[in-house]
């Protein structure tokens, strides 16, 4: 019988950072507050609202609207610009989808309450044995434990030992986890296990993970291009590659051997529009993009990509909705939030190399024997006598780096499409309007949501301010380490414990 205690524990490696203690405590700055001690209101809404203010005088900037009559309350100016935001996405809304949003919607709420019954239901009756989708299983389990962690709800201890020790029936022998016990190891299922265990973050949990077994299990993925497959006999592609290098970098066994050749193999999927593909010659695509990406900066070796047209097809990927799609000519969906949103968020901290490659003189080198744009054919971390590398610390170092430069996507655009048209009401979170809510969505859309808020912020250290999160303070979720999309405090948790190994 799987309990929740929402209070049964707490403690984290860095408390700074926790949006739980954010929503109690005030940001750096804050604009005019509503009336009321309440929370900080939303932010300007993406475009020019629907009401032409033209005709009426300026309202004092951060002051209060007078009403005309004096018997009604006085409205701040963050109030009032709250109510045009309200009226524009109920706008875009009807425009896009053809009826009115619930009026609950219209009020930008992250449903957090309805979000943890939804996934919290899912992780009880995946039952003691896991017999739901059956070579998913840590999948579902990732899919569920990740955004509950999003969310700060605390599990039970015994829901955690219940999955580390489901998940332990699923590490192979020799290394590696399948979709369920007895299963074929798979890269895929091995990063959803390694996640989850990360993000149960308990001793037990950490302890589980053979470390020596698992090497050996990803050196025998690895392909003489350098690049890995996802099982014996299976694919080879840039998933393949970033769930290696993702795993290896998280429990800390990365090393020139694993490393060496996946740069080339990931910049050879670069393709003329900018997005990464997920095998050379085929179409970019949101998901490979962020795998790509995300590896390359884990090998420090994001040079090899051409990122200028990296962010510029990512750029372009957000629509009218407001949120992504994951390929050019396709519908938005929900999932890409975290995908390419992800993704162009990396670029904030890349602008060193942006700006090296926009140069006139940046010349751009080719991976040997290919026609792909982007590598550098010299000195690249992989190449380096082995020694010498600290893998574990790219990772490390990349979160602390501050953001470069603002947002490079309408972060508040694409928290309005999460909020207005991927949230279900009753909990659980989808594709787009008209598509069922799963576990999947729920997932990645609440990464994206946090991945969003968190994106304006230049100190790595500090707090979204309230203008940074759209609707009311309280919908701020957890941040996420980007490059493995695991909750901050959890990465430093494992982080501080493989250290030690
Ligand atoms: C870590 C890990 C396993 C990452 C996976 C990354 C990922 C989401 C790759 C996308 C795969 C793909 C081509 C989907 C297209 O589906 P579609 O044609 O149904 O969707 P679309 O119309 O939106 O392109
Ligand atoms: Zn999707």
């Amino acid at each position: 019988m799987v309990r929740l205690n929402r209070l049964s524990r707490g403690g984290s490696a860095r408390p700074q950072h926790t949006a739980a203690r954010s929503r109690n405590r005030r940001p750096q700055q804050t604009r005019a507050q509503p009336s009321g001690g309440g929370p900080p209101p939303a932010s300007a809404p993406p475009a020019a609202p629907m009401e032409d203010s033209s005709q009426q005088p300026p309202p004092p900037a951060g002051g209060e609207v007078a009403a005309a009559d004096p018997e009604l309350p006085r409205l701040t100016v963050t109030q009032v610009e709250q109510m045009k935001v309200e009226a524009r996405v109920a706008d875009i809304y009807r425009v896009l989808f053809g009826a009115a949003p619930n009026t609950k919607s219209i009020m930008l709420e992250l449903w957090r309450d309805q979000h943890i019954e939804y996934l919290t239901h899912g992780l009880r009756h995946l039952g003691p044995n896991f017999h739901v989708l059956d070579a998913n299983r840590p999948w579902l389990c990732y899919w569920m434990v990740h955004p509950l962690a999003l969310l700060d709800e605390v599990l039970d201890d015994d829901l955690d030992d219940d999955i580390v020790d489901f998940l332990a029936q699923c590490q192979d022998k020799d290394g590696g986890y399948g979709g369920g016990p007895g299963q074929l190891p798979h890269l895929a299922t091995t990063y959803a296990a390694v996640n989850t265990l990360v993000t149960i973050g308990s001793e037990r949990a950490l302890s589980s993970i053979n470390r020596d077994k698992l090497y050996k299990f990803m050196l025998r993925m690895k392909d003489e291009s350098g690049a890995f497959r996802m099982h014996d006999g299976g694919e080879i592609d840039v998933r393949a590659s970033y769930t290696a290098i993702s795993v290896a970098s998280l429990v800390n066994i990365l090393d020139v051997e694993l490393a060496k050749g996946v740069g080339d193999y990931i910049a050879r999927c670069q393709t003329y529009e900018g997005g990464i593909a997920g095998e050379p010659y085929a179409e970019a695509h949101g998901g490979y993009t962020f795998c790509g990406l995300a590896a390359l900066i884990l090998l420090n070796e994001a040079e090899k990509l051409d990122l200028p047209s990296l962010i510029d097809w990512v750029a372009f990927r957000q629509g009218v909705e407001c949120g992504f799609q994951g390929r050019t000519n396709k519908l938005v969906d929900g999932c890409y939030s975290f995908w390419q949103g992800a993704a162009i968020a990396l670029t904030q901290k890349l602008v060193m190399i942006v700006d090296e490659q926009l140069k006139p003189s940046y010349s751009c080198k080719k991976p040997s024997g290919e026609d792909a744009c982007g590598a550098s054919s010299s000195g690249s971390t992989s190449e380096k006598s082995s020694s010498a590398v600290d893998y574990a610390k790219f990772g490390f170092d990349f979160i602390q780096r501050s953001n470069q430069i603002g947002p490079l996507f309408h972060n508040i655009a694409l928290q309005q499409y999460i909020l207005l048209c991927a949230q279900v009401l009753e909990g659980g979170l989808r594709d787009k309007p008209g598509k069922s809510r799963d576990h999947y969505h729920s997932c990645y859309c609440l990464s994206g949501l946090s991945v969003s808020q968190y994106s304006a912020i230049t100190d790595s250290d500090s707090c979204p301010l309230p203008q940074h999160v759209l609707g009311p303070y309280s919908n701020l979720l957890e941040p996420i380490h980007p490059l493995y999309n695991v909750v901050l405090d959890k990465y430093h948790t494992a982080y501080e414990f493989f250290s030690k190994e």
